[in-house]
């Protein structure tokens, strides 16, 4: 099944817009499991086993493991979602982008190596750097739009000229060539942070039903109802809104994943709120 079908899926399924960021950081593991040799692993698992029935995705963020060369825990994370949770698509976090050739590499890692169903790619070196990518119609590309940090604005929002004459901020470029010329297969997504509701909005408009990776509710502390109504689309979907921190660490003792089920369950249902209303 491809990337687009599982998410769809998953969103009726689970009746659940919420994507479960996985940013390990060892300090902030309970006690009982930080020293152990395969912590990474094992808090990883839990906090998925505990709400893989509420999520519409989970996005474990590369550098969170590479940094603690925990590569490999990484690949056995995403193969246990696959054989315990099916139909639950995994995004890799990963914020690729080469040249062709190396481009190639950046696939056979995300898809090949790692097995993941979708990963988020800057789009600053133009479609060919994309175009490998793109290819794999089975896979999610999902481009970063408007990202959630406040440095955003530095040259996102920097204001381009068209051939026309006219011209709009380079983030509402990068969502008109995404939707109109890049997703020939219609496998492409955007990433639009949530702590930039009119940007949301603004993307909404000139992609249609294109599926959006809202990061920045939680921890970054986006406004989840203005997320829900600048960014749903008609049916009350088409989003898959991100939060790590304020889910993996909202306990921290012993039943920190019962804590984690709860929060994304709250974040579920705030969601859910707004979808239709
Ligand atoms: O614009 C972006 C793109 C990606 N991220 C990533 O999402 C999570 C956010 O973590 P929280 O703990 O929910 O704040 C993290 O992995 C970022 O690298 C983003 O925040 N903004």
């Amino acid at each position: 099944m491809s990337f687009m079908q599982s998410l769809q899926q998953a969103w009726t399924r689970n009746n659940s817009l919420v994507c479960v960021g996985l940013d390990p950081e060892p300090s902030k593991f309970p006690a009982h499991l930080r020293d152990k040799p395969d912590a990474v692993f094992e808090f990883c698992r839990a906090i998925v086993d505990a709400t893989a029935d509420l999520v519409c995705a989970f996005k474990p963020q590369i550098a969170h493991f590479a940094a603690l060369r925990a590569e490999d825990a990484l690949e056995r994370l995403i193969a246990h979602i696959h054989e315990k949770h099916p139909g639950v698509p995994v995004i890799l976090d990963a914020k690729r982008g080469d040249i062709g050739s190396t481009a190639q590499h950046y696939v056979s890692e995300a898809f090949d190596r790692y097995g993941a169903d979708a990963v988020t790619l800057n789009p600053y070196l133009g479609r060919d750097s994309v175009q490998p990518f793109l290819d794999r119609a089975d896979k999610g590309v999902i481009l970063l739009c408007h990202t959630s940090n406040a440095g955003a604005a530095d040259l996102q929002e920097l204001f381009v000229s068209d051939e026309s004459g006219g011209g709009k901020p380079l983030y509402q470029h990068v969502a008109q060539i995404v939707a109109r010329e890049w997703n020939t297969h219609g496998n492409c997504a955007l990433v639009t942070g949530a702590t930039w509701p009119e940007q949301l909005a603004e993307v909404r408009a000139l992609v249609g039903d294109v599926p959006l990776l809202v990061p920045g509710v939680g921890a970054q502390g986006g406004d989840v109802e203005a997320v829900v109504r600048n960014g749903r689309t008609i049916d009350g979907s088409g989003l898959m809104i991100s939060s790590s921190r304020a889910i993996l660490y909202a306990g921290s003792g012993e039943d920190f994943a019962q804590a984690a089920r709860t929060a994304t369950q709250t974040l579920r249902d705030t969601i859910n709120r707004y979808r239709h209303g």
